[in-house]
Protein backbone atom coordinates (compact mmCIF):
# COMPACT_ATOMS: atom_id res chain seq x y z
CA UNK A 1 0.00 0.00 0.00
CA UNK A 2 1.50 2.89 -0.88
CA UNK A 3 -0.25 5.12 1.72
CA UNK A 4 -1.80 4.04 5.16
CA UNK A 5 -3.17 6.49 7.71
CA UNK A 6 -3.92 4.61 10.58
CA UNK A 7 -5.90 5.82 13.70
CA UNK A 8 -4.63 9.49 13.00
CA UNK A 9 -5.34 12.22 15.33
CA UNK A 10 -4.54 15.68 15.02
CA UNK A 11 -4.87 18.79 17.29
CA UNK A 12 -3.13 22.39 16.75
CA UNK A 13 -0.82 23.76 19.40
CA UNK A 14 -3.30 26.01 21.34
CA UNK A 15 -6.64 24.89 19.91
CA UNK A 16 -9.07 23.83 22.54
CA UNK A 17 -10.40 20.62 20.29
CA UNK A 18 -8.90 17.89 18.02
CA UNK A 19 -9.08 18.53 14.13
CA UNK A 20 -8.97 14.60 13.38
CA UNK A 21 -10.08 12.15 15.88
CA UNK A 22 -8.55 9.14 14.44
CA UNK A 23 -9.14 8.77 11.26
CA UNK A 24 -8.14 6.25 8.98
CA UNK A 25 -7.40 5.52 5.06
CA UNK A 26 -5.47 4.13 2.54
CA UNK A 27 -4.68 4.49 -0.90
CA UNK A 28 -2.70 2.15 -3.15
CA UNK A 29 -0.14 3.03 -5.56
CA UNK A 30 -2.03 4.63 -8.88
CA UNK A 31 -5.54 4.70 -7.19
CA UNK A 32 -7.55 8.16 -7.17
CA UNK A 33 -8.97 9.37 -4.21
CA UNK A 34 -11.18 12.74 -3.55
CA UNK A 35 -12.03 13.84 -0.07
CA UNK A 36 -14.36 16.59 0.55
CA UNK A 37 -15.84 17.42 4.03
CA UNK A 38 -17.27 21.12 4.85
CA UNK A 39 -14.60 24.21 5.32
CA UNK A 40 -12.79 23.90 8.63
CA UNK A 41 -13.63 20.10 8.78
CA UNK A 42 -9.65 19.59 8.87
CA UNK A 43 -9.28 18.48 4.91
CA UNK A 44 -6.26 20.28 4.17
CA UNK A 45 -4.63 19.51 7.49
CA UNK A 46 -5.05 15.41 6.61
CA UNK A 47 -3.20 16.62 3.36
CA UNK A 48 -0.55 18.00 5.14
CA UNK A 49 0.03 14.81 7.46
CA UNK A 50 -0.41 12.67 4.42
CA UNK A 51 2.68 14.43 2.35
CA UNK A 52 5.05 14.40 5.92
CA UNK A 53 4.61 17.97 6.05
CA UNK A 54 3.32 18.13 9.39
CA UNK A 55 2.93 15.92 12.88
CA UNK A 56 0.63 14.44 14.02
CA UNK A 57 -0.26 13.56 17.50
CA UNK A 58 -1.52 9.94 17.66
CA UNK A 59 -2.10 6.90 14.84
CA UNK A 60 0.60 6.14 12.80
CA UNK A 61 1.02 7.04 8.66
CA UNK A 62 3.14 4.88 6.61
CA UNK A 63 4.03 6.09 3.44
CA UNK A 64 5.71 3.85 0.54
CA UNK A 65 6.07 1.40 3.74
CA UNK A 66 8.03 4.21 5.78
CA UNK A 67 6.36 5.08 9.62
CA UNK A 68 6.03 8.67 9.35
CA UNK A 69 6.15 8.99 13.43
CA UNK A 70 9.93 8.01 13.62
CA UNK A 71 11.26 10.70 11.38
CA UNK A 72 12.59 13.89 12.38
CA UNK A 73 12.35 16.85 9.66
CA UNK A 74 15.53 15.95 7.98
CA UNK A 75 13.74 12.55 7.51
CA UNK A 76 10.18 13.53 6.80
CA UNK A 77 11.88 16.28 3.43
CA UNK A 78 13.90 13.45 2.41
CA UNK A 79 10.75 11.29 2.17
CA UNK A 80 8.90 13.64 0.54
CA UNK A 81 11.50 14.99 -1.73
CA UNK A 82 11.62 10.99 -3.22
CA UNK A 83 8.01 10.22 -3.44
CA UNK A 84 5.47 12.86 -3.09
CA UNK A 85 4.58 16.64 -5.48
CA UNK A 86 2.28 19.12 -4.02
CA UNK A 87 -0.36 21.29 -5.87
CA UNK A 88 -2.05 23.93 -4.25
CA UNK A 89 -4.96 26.34 -5.08
CA UNK A 90 -2.31 29.20 -5.45
CA UNK A 91 -0.04 28.06 -8.14
CA UNK A 92 3.09 28.67 -6.31
CA UNK A 93 5.38 28.87 -9.45
CA UNK A 94 9.00 30.35 -8.92
CA UNK A 95 8.46 34.16 -10.49
CA UNK A 96 11.96 34.26 -11.47
CA UNK A 97 12.13 31.11 -13.29
CA UNK A 98 10.67 30.68 -17.11
CA UNK A 99 7.92 28.01 -17.94
CA UNK A 100 10.76 25.53 -18.58
CA UNK A 101 12.71 26.32 -15.85
CA UNK A 102 10.03 25.90 -13.33
CA UNK A 103 8.87 22.72 -15.24
CA UNK A 104 12.13 21.14 -14.50
CA UNK A 105 12.76 22.31 -11.12
CA UNK A 106 11.51 19.54 -8.84
CA UNK A 107 12.78 16.80 -11.27
CA UNK A 108 16.17 18.41 -10.78
CA UNK A 109 15.82 18.59 -7.25
CA UNK A 110 14.78 15.00 -6.95
CA UNK A 111 17.58 14.19 -9.33
CA UNK A 112 15.48 13.01 -11.65
CA UNK A 113 15.74 15.47 -14.77
CA UNK A 114 13.92 12.73 -17.19
CA UNK A 115 13.84 15.21 -20.45
CA UNK A 116 11.92 13.12 -22.84
CA UNK A 117 9.25 12.89 -20.06
CA UNK A 118 9.28 16.76 -19.31
CA UNK A 119 9.15 17.53 -23.23
CA UNK A 120 6.26 14.81 -23.56
CA UNK A 121 4.49 16.43 -20.21
CA UNK A 122 5.17 20.26 -22.05
CA UNK A 123 3.85 19.34 -25.17
CA UNK A 124 0.00 17.14 -23.18
CA UNK A 125 -0.26 20.37 -20.82
CA UNK A 126 -0.56 22.35 -24.05
CA UNK A 127 2.72 24.84 -22.75
CA UNK A 128 5.09 24.36 -25.65
CA UNK A 129 4.57 27.40 -27.19
CA UNK A 130 5.34 29.63 -23.12
CA UNK A 131 8.19 27.55 -22.32
CA UNK A 132 9.95 30.73 -22.29
CA UNK A 133 7.43 32.92 -20.29
CA UNK A 134 7.46 33.98 -16.55
CA UNK A 135 4.64 32.83 -14.40
CA UNK A 136 3.54 36.71 -14.43
CA UNK A 137 2.78 36.66 -18.28
CA UNK A 138 0.18 33.59 -18.00
CA UNK A 139 -3.21 33.17 -17.35
CA UNK A 140 -4.44 31.01 -14.03
CA UNK A 141 -5.56 28.01 -16.03
CA UNK A 142 -2.12 28.01 -17.88
CA UNK A 143 0.49 28.54 -14.42
CA UNK A 144 -1.69 25.79 -12.72
CA UNK A 145 -1.03 23.44 -16.20
CA UNK A 146 2.54 24.07 -15.37
CA UNK A 147 2.34 23.40 -11.64
CA UNK A 148 0.98 20.19 -12.72
CA UNK A 149 3.78 19.15 -15.15
CA UNK A 150 6.15 20.42 -12.48
CA UNK A 151 4.69 17.81 -9.78
CA UNK A 152 4.62 15.13 -11.97
CA UNK A 153 8.16 15.68 -14.28
CA UNK A 154 9.82 14.02 -11.21
CA UNK A 155 7.14 10.72 -11.49
CA UNK A 156 6.48 10.75 -8.26
CA UNK A 157 4.53 8.32 -6.32
CA UNK A 158 2.13 10.67 -4.76
CA UNK A 159 0.44 13.47 -5.99
CA UNK A 160 -1.51 15.47 -3.23
CA UNK A 161 -3.75 18.40 -4.45
CA UNK A 162 -5.48 20.60 -2.11
CA UNK A 163 -8.20 22.46 -4.33
CA UNK A 164 -6.41 22.77 -7.48
CA UNK A 165 -9.01 24.26 -9.53
CA UNK A 166 -10.40 26.46 -6.80
CA UNK A 167 -8.85 29.74 -8.53
CA UNK A 168 -9.45 28.87 -12.14
CA UNK A 169 -13.45 29.57 -13.78
CA UNK A 170 -15.29 26.88 -14.83
CA UNK A 171 -13.72 26.51 -17.79
CA UNK A 172 -10.19 26.31 -16.93
CA UNK A 173 -10.96 23.81 -14.04
CA UNK A 174 -12.41 21.55 -16.28
CA UNK A 175 -10.00 21.65 -18.65
CA UNK A 176 -6.73 21.41 -15.82
CA UNK A 177 -8.77 18.57 -14.02
CA UNK A 178 -8.91 16.56 -17.35
CA UNK A 179 -5.37 16.80 -17.93
CA UNK A 180 -4.66 16.26 -14.10
CA UNK A 181 -6.63 12.59 -14.19
CA UNK A 182 -5.49 11.90 -17.79
CA UNK A 183 -1.13 12.43 -16.86
CA UNK A 184 -2.09 10.76 -13.15
CA UNK A 185 -3.31 7.91 -14.78
CA UNK A 186 -0.74 7.70 -17.34
CA UNK A 187 2.22 7.94 -15.34
CA UNK A 188 0.68 5.95 -12.72
CA UNK A 189 0.94 8.39 -9.75
CA UNK A 190 -1.58 8.18 -7.44
CA UNK A 191 -3.60 11.03 -6.54
CA UNK A 192 -5.30 12.28 -2.87
CA UNK A 193 -7.68 15.31 -4.17
CA UNK A 194 -9.22 17.63 -1.80
CA UNK A 195 -11.65 19.38 -3.56
CA UNK A 196 -15.31 20.98 -2.90
CA UNK A 197 -16.91 19.37 -5.70
CA UNK A 198 -19.25 16.87 -5.71
CA UNK A 199 -18.87 16.57 -9.63
CA UNK A 200 -15.21 16.57 -9.40
CA UNK A 201 -15.04 13.50 -6.37
CA UNK A 202 -16.85 11.66 -8.78
CA UNK A 203 -14.54 11.86 -11.24
CA UNK A 204 -11.72 9.73 -8.92
CA UNK A 205 -11.76 6.01 -8.29
CA UNK A 206 -12.64 6.50 -4.91
CA UNK A 207 -14.31 9.34 -2.35
CA UNK A 208 -14.22 9.66 1.22
CA UNK A 209 -16.18 12.99 3.28
CA UNK A 210 -14.81 14.25 6.26
CA UNK A 211 -17.21 15.18 9.46
CA UNK A 212 -16.47 15.39 12.82
CA UNK A 213 -12.82 15.11 12.46
CA UNK A 214 -13.63 11.57 11.14
CA UNK A 215 -13.67 10.12 7.71
CA UNK A 216 -17.61 9.31 7.10
N1 LIG B 1 -1.54 25.97 11.66
C1 LIG B 1 -2.71 25.95 12.31
N2 LIG B 1 -2.78 26.30 13.61
C2 LIG B 1 -3.95 26.27 14.29
N3 LIG B 1 -5.12 25.90 13.74
C3 LIG B 1 -5.12 25.54 12.44
C4 LIG B 1 -3.93 25.54 11.66
N4 LIG B 1 -4.24 25.14 10.41
C5 LIG B 1 -5.57 24.88 10.41
N5 LIG B 1 -6.11 25.12 11.63
C6 LIG B 1 -7.52 24.92 12.03
O1 LIG B 1 -7.83 23.56 11.85
C7 LIG B 1 -9.14 23.40 11.30
C8 LIG B 1 -9.06 22.61 10.00
O2 LIG B 1 -8.38 23.37 9.02
P1 LIG B 1 -8.11 22.83 7.56
O3 LIG B 1 -7.41 23.89 6.80
O4 LIG B 1 -7.49 21.50 7.65
O5 LIG B 1 -9.62 22.64 7.03
P2 LIG B 1 -10.18 22.45 5.55
O6 LIG B 1 -11.23 21.40 5.65
O7 LIG B 1 -9.06 22.22 4.61
O8 LIG B 1 -10.85 23.86 5.29
P3 LIG B 1 -11.11 24.67 3.91
O9 LIG B 1 -12.05 23.83 3.10
O10 LIG B 1 -11.75 25.94 4.39
O11 LIG B 1 -9.78 24.88 3.27
C9 LIG B 1 -9.69 24.80 11.15
O12 LIG B 1 -10.51 25.07 12.27
C10 LIG B 1 -8.47 25.68 11.13
O13 LIG B 1 -8.76 26.94 11.67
Amino acid sequence: MLLEIDDVTKTYAGASRPVLRGVSLTLAAGQTLALTGESGSGKSTLLHLAGALDRFDGGEIHLSGQPLSGLDDAGRAALRRSHVALVFQQFNLIPSLSVAQNLAFHARLAGRPDRDWIARLTERLGLAELTLRYPEQLSGGQQQRVAIGRALAARPALLLADEPTGNLDETASTAVMDLMLELVRESGTALFLVTHSQAIARRLDRHLHLAGGRVV
